[in-house]
């Protein structure tokens, strides 16, 4: 079955020509009412009538003499560029961006709404303020200092004016929207409300037949044994209507319900059309009505059919957002500011060309990034001359926006476990000119075997995830994602952030900060995985920085997280037009693992349950704590919620049969970690076996130590740039004012440098007081070889890579 009207063209292509007309208009914009469909045209309708560069002119007069433009590169024969491109954008060759069918009246409508009510005068003039940010010397915009970075990072000084007024000139495009979607809300309500009572009095001041007559509509349900071909040879029109009329009912459900009707009966009806209309699994939307409520559930479904604008990160390392603006109007890009928010986003209308293979592009002037994908980063905040580790890093759009941020000085360890993933990271490395990073092909959960512990300042774990939010770009998500999966993802994302936090220094001077982020809605992937690592470790949740987003949960159905949980941020696709993303920043406040220091009991247990032995297997989440229960108890759950959800009762046999498995692992573990204690108090030469230790956490060299002696190496060596490089995997023919080369030879799991490093015998003992119960840690394999012991790159890694970037700047290195 078809849905009817939703196959307009939305695929974002480059490489190729466009032909004839411009018919690239890109129909969204971040801050539009709308959403995705009914969008900012404003600027591409009359881009159509005045040319684009005209009606940007006004708004992109520089305000301050420019530096020379730097030369652009016209190397169109750089075959990277499939590779380097940041595969947010799913970029097909020899295309053109999304067509817009139609510039219709209907599209001056959305432009205006779009707008804000505002005429486009005003409309340019707002954005001429939103450029006027960058009138300050480019230098001084980025990477701000960060005394107090959780106030907000990078954008200080657009807070000061961004955040207080009230009038819709000052305001940001997403504080706007999110007023007129709350305002059209309260409308919507009134409007509801009015059309019930006068239903009511209509009914009431009907004489009784006809009220019968009225009663007897043709109902929104079907009986009760037709209901599997409820959806058989209907007009789909039909079924959407009725979604949009059961989510009413379902509102005002005392007052519009049909007799005898049960609100289960209602939402079993929806549950089957979004299903059937959109293409959804069931647990799929069980999960969205549940988060939402269900007209919001059914603005998010909508807003998952349309597109995110299009946009893209100035690089700053090359050049500065106004003239990278003016390149691109000249080339007929239609495009504003992204919003207040961010100094270096650009949204784009409309083109001429393909976005993805301009010269700029090509010279690495700019990421083609979804807006979302800026803002853990942003709240990252990575300073000049830190070390900073991205865990999964490709296609590298983060990373680069890390390099500029510590505009090229201190080191960026970017790792990712693909290694054909890995040459993208290597390709935007490159195009976008960023030197102070290295490449690394590790298992996440096993790098801080490679870094060390409490080697980097701060951060960033762009976890894997399900992808559930970003549904526009991948819609088979909406298909097969299971309950299942979701608990697999989480599981890993735990062992990843541990491995994360482990890579932080608490004491780091300007630092000790790690973000956790996924373009995932599932709370299971998100607070519930962060809500384990204050379990585990001594992090709290600090400002994310971000001047929006919706807070995340701190409690949901019957489960309590922490309540600084409230902190990270939840966008969405309906609320915030961009991509559904998730951004958590933590401060770590000690290293080591909680539970050898205490404190583990003051955070209520995560989804998967009290207890922390995170294996694949668990796959459910477990009852809650007594705690929890207790406060579960005393809410009554609603009638509605307990109709609906007759499912409910069937998991219960399955979480029984979970508690008994899990009861008998534990024991098995008890044991194991009793020999694992005896073994830890004989003498720590001795003890140095990896088999006793958790694989990741085996026995290592002091991470710091290893940091800072890597650095004399480097300082002292520093002519043998060369052969470390060499050594280290990194190619040596990379031009010294280019990225570092992975060679391609490099494989997972230390291949990065031959030489191994011993265990030093008086660090054993410390090493074994950061070990994490191996319990929590017994699947973690390496594809392919199974790690055994410490890292033999372990420190020569290091030591390479940071004799390679001290050689390169050796001024930026601070320690
Ligand atoms: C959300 S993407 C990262 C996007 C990237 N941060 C960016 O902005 O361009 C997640 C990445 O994690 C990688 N990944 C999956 N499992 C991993 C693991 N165990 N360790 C490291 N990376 C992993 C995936 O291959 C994928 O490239």
């Amino acid at each position: 079955m078809k849905k009817p009207g939703k196959a307009k063209a939305d695929s974002v292509q480059a490489g190729g020509r466009s032909k004839g007309k411009p018919k690239n208009v890109i129909k969204a914009s971040l801050g539009s009412e709308k959403g995705p469909k009914a969008v900012s045209k404003g600027n591409a309708v009359k881009a159509k009538s005045k040319g684009f560069t005209d009606q940007n002119k006004s708004w992109l007069k520089p305000k301050a003499a420019a530096p020379e433009p730097e030369e652009p590169m016209l190397d169109d024969d750089d075959d990277s560029d499939d590779d380097v491109m940041d595969d947010e954008f799913d970029i097909e060759e020899g295309g053109t961006l999304p067509d817009s069918p139609g510039e219709d009246e209907a599209a001056d409508e959305a432009a205006a709404t779009a707008n804000g009510g505002l005429d486009d005068d005003e409309h340019i003039s707002m954005r001429g303020e939103l450029w006027s940010d960058e009138n300050e010397s480019f230098e001084d915009s980025e990477a701000g200092d960060e005394e107090g970075d959780e106030e907000g990072p990078e954008e200080e000084e657009e807070e000061e004016d961004g955040s207080a007024s009230d009038d819709s000139d000052q305001m940001l495009d997403v504080e706007r929207k999110a007023r007129e979607i709350d305002r059209d809300r309260a409308v919507r309500a009134a409007e509801a409300q009015a059309e019930e009572k006068a239903m009511q009095t209509n009914l009431k001041g009907l004489p009784e037949a006809e009220q019968e007559d009225a009663a007897a509509r043709p109902s929104l349900l079907p009986a009760a044994d037709s209901r599997d071909a409820a959806l058989e040879g209907q007009d789909l029109n039909a079924v959407l209507r009725r979604m949009k009329e059961i989510a009413r009912v379902l509102e005002h459900f005392q007052q519009l319900r049909e007799p005898g009707r049960a609100r289960s009966e209602y939402m079993e009806q929806l549950k089957k059309d979004i299903r059937e209309y959109y293409g959804y699994n069931g647990f799929m939307v069980d999960t969205m009505l549940g988060m939402f409520t269900v007209p919001e559930a059914l603005e998010l479904i909508e807003a998952n059919e349309g597109r995110r604008p299009i946009t893209l990160r100035t690089n700053t390392l090359k050049t500065r957002r106004r003239e990278l603006a003016a390149a691109l109007i000249a080339r007929g890009v239609n495009l504003d500011p992204i919003g207040k928010w961010s100094k270096v986003g650009l949204v784009v209308y409309e083109s001429n060309v393909p976005v993805g293979a301009t010269p700029e592009y090509m010279a690495g002037h700019y990421m083609l990034q979804g807006a979302s994908s800026f803002l853990p980063v942003m709240s990252l905040a990575p300073q000049e001359g830190e070390q900073v580790v991205d865990m999964a890093a490709a296609p590298g759009g983060k990373t680069t926006y890390i390099a500029a941020l510590m505009r090229n000085t201190g080191m960026i360890f970017a790792n990712e476990v693909n290694p054909q993933r890995l040459k993208s990271v290597q390709g935007n490395l490159q195009r976008m000119g960023v030197t102070n990073a290295v490449v690394s092909c590790y298992d996440g959960r096993e790098l801080p075997k490679a870094l060390g512990m409490h080697s980097v300042d701060r951060a960033l774990l762009d976890a894997p995830c399900s992808g559930t939010g970003v549904i526009s770009k991948d819609p088979t998500v909406k298909a097969n994602k299971s309950q299942q999966e979701i608990w697999k993802c989480a599981h890993l994302q735990k062992q990843l952030l541990l491995a994360a936090i482990d890579m932080v220094d608490a004491g780091s001077k300007t630092g000790g900060y790690v973000v956790y982020s996924t373009c995932s809605i599932m709370v299971e992937e998100n607070e519930n995985v962060v809500n384990y690592a204050l379990r585990k470790r001594h992090v709290k949740v600090v400002p994310s920085g971000l001047e929006f987003g919706r807070e995340g949960f701190a409690k949901y159905r019957e489960f309590r997280f922490h309540p600084s949980l409230t902190q990270s941020r939840r966008f969405y696709p309906h609320v915030h037009n961009l991509d559904g993303f998730f951004v958590c920043k933590l401060k770590k406040v000690a290293n080591g693992p909680k539970e050898q220091l205490g404190g583990e009991e003051d955070v209520p247990s995560d989804m998967e349950g009290a207890d922390d032995e995170v294996t694949v297997e668990d796959e459910e989440p477990q009852k809650p704590s007594k705690a929890q229960a207790g406060q579960a108890e005393g809410r009554k759950r609603s009638a509605a919620e307990a109709d609906t959800d007759s499912a409910a009762a069937k998991p219960k046999k399955q979480k029984r049969e979970s508690r008994i498995l899990r009861a008998a692992r534990r024991e098995l573990e008890a044991e194991r970690s009793k020999e694992q204690s005896t073994a830890a108090t004989a003498p720590a030469g001795s003890q140095a076996t990896p088999g006793d230790l958790p694989e990741q956490y085996a026995v290592q060299p002091e991470p710091s130590a290893s940091l800072a002696q890597g650095l004399q190496a480097s300082k002292q060596k520093p002519k043998k740039t060369k052969a470390v490089q060499k050594a280290a995997g990194l190619s040596a023919e990379a031009p010294q004012d280019s990225a570092p080369q992975h060679s391609g030879k490099a494989k997972r799991g230390g291949s990065l440098a031959q030489d191994a490093v011993p265990a030093q015998p008086d660090k054993v003992a410390e090493a074994k007081a950061e070990q994490l119960p191996k319990k929590g840690l017994k699947h973690i394999k390496q594809k392919g070889k199974k790690a055994k012991g410490p890292d033999p790159s372990t420190g020569k890694l290091l030591e390479g890579a940071i004799a390679m970037l001290a050689a390169r700047a050796p001024k930026h290195v601070k320690r």
